[in-house]
């Protein structure tokens, strides 16, 4: 039976529900208080005014409507997983260590065990977040064996769902739906012949002949780990956490993948405010984080603690050394051996983004500290849309639900390179990722068959329309999915030529499916320009209009719009740019070929586009 108890100090979510945790963080925070957290003093060591208390018990009253805390039951039941994971783990190295000859007195004491890391070990996940988990193992269990058997363990699970293996990623993971709960399990195999019930990972020399894989999986809890142990009370980290998350999100600017900050990021930009307001309630704490990121004279890096002067070789973030380092342009470096930059995906166009937010945030908490507005309008969501005029959707597509699934992550991983080309043209100012994901919801004829349709076409009730069909005369049903890019032109009245930096994005991205054997008949990635008014075909009137609606996380919309977006295949696009072109809602607008580039002269000089997946040319 796995003792929930084990996990209890590690796993504990809400400080508040658990007397043990926060008896761990009274004796913690008496122990940081006998020394200087971060590498400066503290800005102020002030405590809290009774307009502090009145305005925390505000903050966390806000936070409910949005699912920020989880209830009791939603608590025990991610406890009942995770003790389901830890027997599987516990079983397979049993089993395989039998397998590889081991007597099986040794092989029921080599152990093996679960550790839970990011937010939900730091205890500030929201309602329907992922658990990270690490899996430890001893010396004779090798990670090819967790990506074979325990992976097929796993498959044979009747809770497991949505299973996918991305073992050649920069940190490998298995991913999986266990009974309702999204998990990241991670890999890491010690350098010891078993692993004990307790066993800490603290120590650097653990590391000591460990693989990169093996030291990047074991990162992420070891950095938790510390960030717990550097800020000087936890519970107001927490409850500070919660509210910055939340901000964040509602935003959009909670997203490593998209060069956004994800999570350990954000944890550790609201753990040096801490340290720089030790003795501050939430309420002050969130305005703070505010003030203080507001100014923060980036590139200067944020740092937890003096990095370690641990040697074991690895590479660690240092920009004396290395002279990649210096172009990062927000370092927020993780505080465990070895040091890394958590932020190595922002760029110029998302830093500004961020730091427009942060300006914003500042203004709205120093009006909700002056009591003249409330918490809520903190987490009141900008709409996106009306925001600019002109965006670049883009549309990724594939035949079925779980190639859609592996099609859009790879998709996403990769949108910050198109940000990246955008960027340097010298046209556009600025290029802002909206890290929504949109999910047009595949039509059906009235035969139940699934349907295409071109971008702007009414919904065909009869005669049924074309069925797509593949090379063997099967349905092709349609799931595509959609990211918007908000475009900001230097000026107008100019030719802008967007043709390579397009191009060059979606055909590395097929590059990349194809070299990975992941590229499957129906997945498509295109990317076209709309102007605001035509933003309708792509999202709903009523998704565009509850922009300003309340919901939490990272949301994968449903965009039933009249239209969906039409799905290629990759080999389709030469016939389908002509017919795009010819269904334009510009088509009376005279055109001429001009170099193997289709030049549109708009006579209200606003900025037009046509972008294929190979095609684009702009006229401002
Ligand atoms: N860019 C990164 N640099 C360093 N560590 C990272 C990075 N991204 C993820 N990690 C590690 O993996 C953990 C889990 O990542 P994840 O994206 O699930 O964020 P999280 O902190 O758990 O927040 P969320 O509530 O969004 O899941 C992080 O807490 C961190 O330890
Ligand atoms: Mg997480
Ligand atoms: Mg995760």
């Amino acid at each position: 039976m796995w003792p929930a108890s084990q996990y209890s100090h590690s796993n504990v979510n809400q400080s508040s529900q658990s007397n043990q945790n926060s008896q761990r963080s009274n004796e913690h925070q008496n122990q940081q208080n006998l020394r200087t957290l971060g590498m400066t003093s503290a800005i102020s060591m002030a405590g809290p005014k009774p307009i502090d208390i009145e305005k925390t018990n505000e903050l966390k009253e806000s936070l409910i409507p949005y699912g920020v805390f989880e209830s009791e039951a939603e608590l025990h039941h991610r406890m009942e997983v995770l003790g389901a994971l830890h027997r599987l783990v516990r079983q397979w190295i049993r089993d395989l260590s039998l397998k590889k000859n081991m007597p099986p007195s040794v092989a029921d004491t080599v152990g093996g065990n679960i550790y839970t890391f990011g937010s939900y070990r730091l205890g500030v996940h929201h309602r329907g977040a992922d658990i990270d988990a690490l899996c430890v193992a001893p010396r004779h269990i090798d990670r090819s064996d967790y990506f074979q058997t325990f992976y097929e363990l796993l498959k044979q699970q009747p809770q497991v769902r949505d299973l996918r293996a991305v073992e050649d990623a920069f940190v490998p993971v298995i991913k999986m739906n266990f009974d309702g709960i999204e998990i990241d399990l991670l890999f890491a195999r010690l350098a010891l012949k078993e692993i004990p019930d307790s066993f800490d990972l603290r120590d650097d020399m653990l590391l000591k002949n460990l693989d990169q894989k093996c030291v990047r999986s074991l990162n992420g809890y070891r950095v938790t780990d510390e960030i717990l142990r550097l800020v000087p009370d936890i519970d107001n980290f927490r409850l500070t956490l919660r509210a910055i998350k939340l901000w964040a999100k509602r935003h959009g600017i909670y997203s490593n993948t998209l060069g956004y900050l994800g999570g350990v990021s954000w944890a550790m930009l609201v753990a040096r405010t801490c340290q720089l307001y030790p003795n501050a309630l939430p309420a002050t704490l969130v305005h703070k984080f505010f003030l203080v990121f507001s100014q923060w004279k980036w590139p200067q890096p944020v740092l937890l603690k003096q990095p370690d002067s641990v040697n074991l070789g690895f590479p660690v973030w240092d920009p004396r050394v290395n002279v990649s380092d210096r172009y990062h342009f927000m370092p927020i470096i993780t505080p465990a051996y070895p040091q890394q930059n958590s932020t190595f995906n922002v760029s110029a166009s998302t830093r500004s983004v961020i730091m427009e937010e942060f300006r914003l945030g500042l203004s709205i908490t120093d009006e909700i500290m002056l009591g003249k507005c409330n918490w809520e309008k903190l987490f009141e969501a900008p709409n996106f849309f009306s925001r600019y005029k002109h965006f670049i959707v883009l549309l990724a597509s594939s035949a079925d639900c779980e190639h859609q699934l592996q099609w859009c992550g790879l998709v996403e991983s990769k949108i910050r390179h198109l940000i990246g080309n955008l960027e340097r043209n010298q046209h556009i100012t600025l290029a802002h990722v909206n890290p929504e994901c949109y999910n047009s919801v595949p039509l059906h004829t009235n035969n139940g068959e699934p349907l295409a349709l071109p971008p702007g076409a009414p919904i065909p009730t009869d005669p049924a329309p074309e069925i797509r069909k593949n090379k063997d005369g099967e349905v092709i049903a349609n799931y595509c999915s959609m990211w918007f890019i908000g475009l900001v032109f230097e000026r107008t009245n100019v030719n802008v030529d967007l043709t390579y930096d397009i191009s060059s994005f979606t055909k590395a991205v097929l590059y990349q499916a194809e070299s990975t054997s992941m590229l499957r008949e129906g997945m498509s990635i295109e990317a076209r320009h709309v102007r605001r008014k035509q933003l309708h075909q792509y999202l709903s009137a009523s998704l565009l209009r509850r922009e300003r609606t309340s919901s939490t996380g990272k949301r994968r919309h449903n965009a039933t719009a009249s239209a969906a977006a039409t799905p290629t295949t990759p080999g389709d696009h030469a016939n389908k740019k002509t017919k795009r072109l010819s269904e334009s809602s510009v088509s009376t607008v005279p055109r001429k070929m001009l170099g193997g580039h289709l030049l549109a002269i708009v006579e209200d000089s606003a900025v037009h586009a046509w972008l294929a997946a190979d095609f684009v040319y702009l006229v401002i």
